[in-house]
Parts: structure tokens; C-alpha cells; sequence
């Protein structure tokens, strides 16, 4: 693995009484991957970050780069930033205001000569797209430009790793979407490794290979964008990714197989449910392994609602939000449980309308119920 991570555990100081920063995060990538690291504020992605970058200490465990160790707890290494050749592109990209682009971008590279430096800088402002605007001033490019050029000066010195700590969380949305699509074909052409930090999912999913999820500084799942939404390992997971609710349901077992009864009867389009048995979301002793029915909340995300006006069961339309192409409905059944659901916006129902959804769960994905309720 060209990063990878074992164990790792970083305590500020004077924070005593107060949870670790990150705790015992174990993580991999290959050389050339892309993986984002995601998680509500204060969950501990920019001080993992840090880690990587060696402007941290690790409390326990160790960090290693193309092979090498850069960070090793238990032995008391920690290679200074410097001697990482690891690459950093912050929030505020920071360009030296007095400087040209050009310049901005050959910062780093004051130990090559000079012809050779003005061909490095040329290939990464045409790598990143702005060869034209070289004589600028900072001052002069809009902020996604900007924010281009800080890419290509991290870039510049041919760093093992690129560490990004939200760099577009200043851009507009529409910007934000753009570049992160644009960042990935840069990095991907670039071959260079990168692990970005983000609270935005779309862009999580837009630019990651893998994507991990923090909670409380621990790294609750480490896996590709697909299975952090279809397989989420954690309750935490299933409820930070994606639109989604959880209702009371009951696994039974069949001759062969499962099947979940919901709310919304059993649920139908279980292609995937004979594989549920041997997944277990906690890695623990799985409820879906017990021949005895078992209480479950079964995960049931907005797409997994189907308007269908046949259907026997009926909901009322509590809340909706226009979203161009289809509606978010907040629905509640007739018990009171509540789901979400994605309905094409030709379907303009009124909040207070009763309509016919079933679901149609392709990845089943269930949790042991906590208390143990009655089936
Ligand atoms: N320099 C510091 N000294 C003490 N505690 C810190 C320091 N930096 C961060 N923390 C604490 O460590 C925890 C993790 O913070 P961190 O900034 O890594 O989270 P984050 O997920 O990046 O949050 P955000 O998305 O808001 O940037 C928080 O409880 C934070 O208060």
C-alpha cells in the first residue's frame, strides 16, 4: 500500500477529560487512488490530516508513504513535514499576492534551474488549464482560478502524497461541483495520490475512489463510495449518508433464505437479501443469522420508495421540497412511522394527500434493534 495508516491516535495537549482527536484509525490506499474523508464538524478529518502531513504528533500508532515510515509512535519517530514530500492544499489557498501565477507556482521549485522550473510550471498551468493566465496577478482570476493555481503549486514539486483540507468550501456550489470533477481528472492524469478531506457528500462521491467516514474520531467505515451508500457498516454511516430513515421491521427465516417484514409489507426486489444473512453491518454476532425472527430497523433511503398509485399502502405527504426533476416527500404511514421518498416532479401531490408507495430495497441493509423489542 502507498499510504497506509495503522492504528493511528493523536491527543492534543491540555485537552484532558475531552474525547481523543482521532482514535485508532487504520486506513490503505494505492498508489495513484483518490480517497476522501468525510464526517460532521469537529469529527476529527483535518487533525487525521495533520497526522499525515506530520504537522501533529500521533499519540499511538504509526504512518507510512511509498514504504517508507514517516511516523511511528511505540519508537518515537516523527519525520518533520519537510522530509514527507507530501504536498497540502488548504481552504484559503493562500497565493502570494505580490507574486505572478507563474511565480506562485514556481515557489517550490527554487532547486531546479531555471529552464527547467519554467517547463515545470508551464506543464502544471496546462495541466490545471490556466497556461494563459501566467503573467496574472492573484488578484486577477476568480476564485475557482485561484484555488486552480494553489492545485497546481502543490502539484509542482511532484509530491508522493497530495493532502487537500476542503478546498473548495469558499466556492459556490455550482464552482464546487465543477471543480471537484476537474480535480479528479487533474490528479487522475497527474498519477499522483491524494487523500481530501470534505463535509460535502456529493463532492466525497464525486472525487473518491475510496471514501471514509469519521464519527467521534474513529473512522466508522473505509470502502468505495458504492458501499458506504449501499452497505453502510454503522448505524452513524447509514444515517450521514444519503436520505434516509429507519423503520421497526422482522427478519424471518424462509427455507431458503430471509425476507424483511416492514411496515410497507415485505419488502419486494430483495435481489440482494440472500447475501444479507452473512453481512454483518457491526461485524458481530448477526440478528439476521438467527433462525428465530428477529426485531431489525431496516434501512429505507428515499430512492428505495416507489410512488405507485395501485399500491396498497397509502401515505400522507407531511412535508415536500421541490428539487427540479423530482420532490422529497416526507410521508408518514398510517402507525405513524416516516419515511422519505424521491418522486418525479410531474407527480405534484398537496402536503395533506394520502399516496400509494411500496418499497423496492435492492441492498437490504438492516440493524439488530436496540433495546431488543418483541417481534
Ligand atoms: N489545536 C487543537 N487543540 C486542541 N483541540 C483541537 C485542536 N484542533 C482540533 N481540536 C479538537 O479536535 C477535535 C477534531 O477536530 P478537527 O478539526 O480535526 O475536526 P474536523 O472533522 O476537521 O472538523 P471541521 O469539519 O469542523 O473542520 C475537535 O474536538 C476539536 O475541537
Amino acid at each position: 500500500m502507498f499510504l497506509a495508516l495503522e492504528q493511528v491516535g493523536l491527543r492534543y495537549p491540555q485537552t484532558s477529560g475531552r474525547r481523543d482527536a482521532v482514535i485508532s484509525v487504520s486506513m490503505a490506499l494505492e498508489q495513484g487512488q483518490i480517497g476522501v474523508l468525510i464526517g460532521p464538524s469537529g469529527c476529527g478529518k483535518t487533525s487525521l490530516l495533520r497526522a499525515v502531513a506530520g504537522l501533529e504528533r500521533l499519540h499511538s500508532g504509526r504512518i507510512s508513504v511509498a514504504g517508507d515510515c514517516v511516523a511511528d509512535a511505540e519508537q518515537g519517530l516523527h519525520l518533520p513535514p519537510e522530509a514527507r514530500r507530501i504536498g497540502m492544499v488548504f481552504q484559503d489557498y493562500a497565493l502570494f499576492p505580490h507574486l505572478t501565477i507563474a511565480q506562485n507556482v514556481a515557489f517550490g521549485l527554487k532547486h531546479l534551474p531555471r529552464a527547467e522550473r519554467a517547463a515545470r510550471v508551464q506543464d502544471m498551468l496546462e495541466l490545471v488549464g490556466l497556461a494563459h493566465a501566467a503573467q496574472r496577478a492573484p488578484h486577477q482570476l476568480s476564485g475557482g482560478q485561484q484555488q486552480r493555481v494553489a492545485l497546481a503549486r502543490a502539484l509542482a514539486p511532484a509530491p508522493r502524497l497530495l493532502l487537500l483540507d476542503e478546498p473548495f468550501s469558499s466556492l459556490d456550489v455550482d464552482l464546487r461541483e465543477r471543480l471537484s470533477q476537474e480535480l479528479r481528472a487533474i490528479l487522475k492524469q497527474a498519477g499522483t495520490t491524494a487523500l481530501f478531506v470534505t463535509h460535502d457528500q456529493a463532492e466525497a462521491f464525486a472525487i473518491g475512489d475510496s471514501v471514509g467516514v469519521m464519527h467521534q474520531g474513529r473512522l466508522e467505515q473505509w470502502d468505495a463510495a458504492y458501499t458506504v451508500y449501499h452497505r453502510p457498516a454503522t448505524r452513524f454511516v447509514a444515517e450521514f449518508i444519503g436520505h434516509g430513515v429507519f423503520v421497526p421491521a422482522r427478519v424471518e427465516a424462509l427455507e431458503q433464505g430471509r425476507r424483511v417484514v416492514t411496515p410497507l409489507g415485505e419488502v419486494t426486489g430483495l435481489a440482494d437479501l440472500r447475501q444479507a444473512p452473512d453481512y454483518c453491518p457491526l461485524g458481530c454476532e448477526c440478528h439476521l443469522n438467527d433462525p428465530a425472527p428477529q426485531a431489525c430497523d431496516l434501512l429505507l433511503r428515499a430512492d428505495d420508495i416507489v410512488h405507485d398509485d395501485d399500491a396498497p399502502t397509502k401515505a400522507r405527504i407531511e412535508r415536500k421540497v421541490f428539487r427540479g426533476s423530482e420532490f422529497l416527500y416526507t410521508l408518514s404511514l398510517a402507525g405513524g412511522e416516516q419515511l422519505l421518498a424521491l418522486v418525479p416532479s410531474h407527480h405534484d401531490h398537496k402536503v395533506g394527500d394520502w399516496i400509494g408507495i411500496r418499497a423496492e430495497v435492492d441492498h437490504v441493509v438492516t440493524f439488530a434493534r436496540t433495546p431488543a423489542t418483541p417481534v
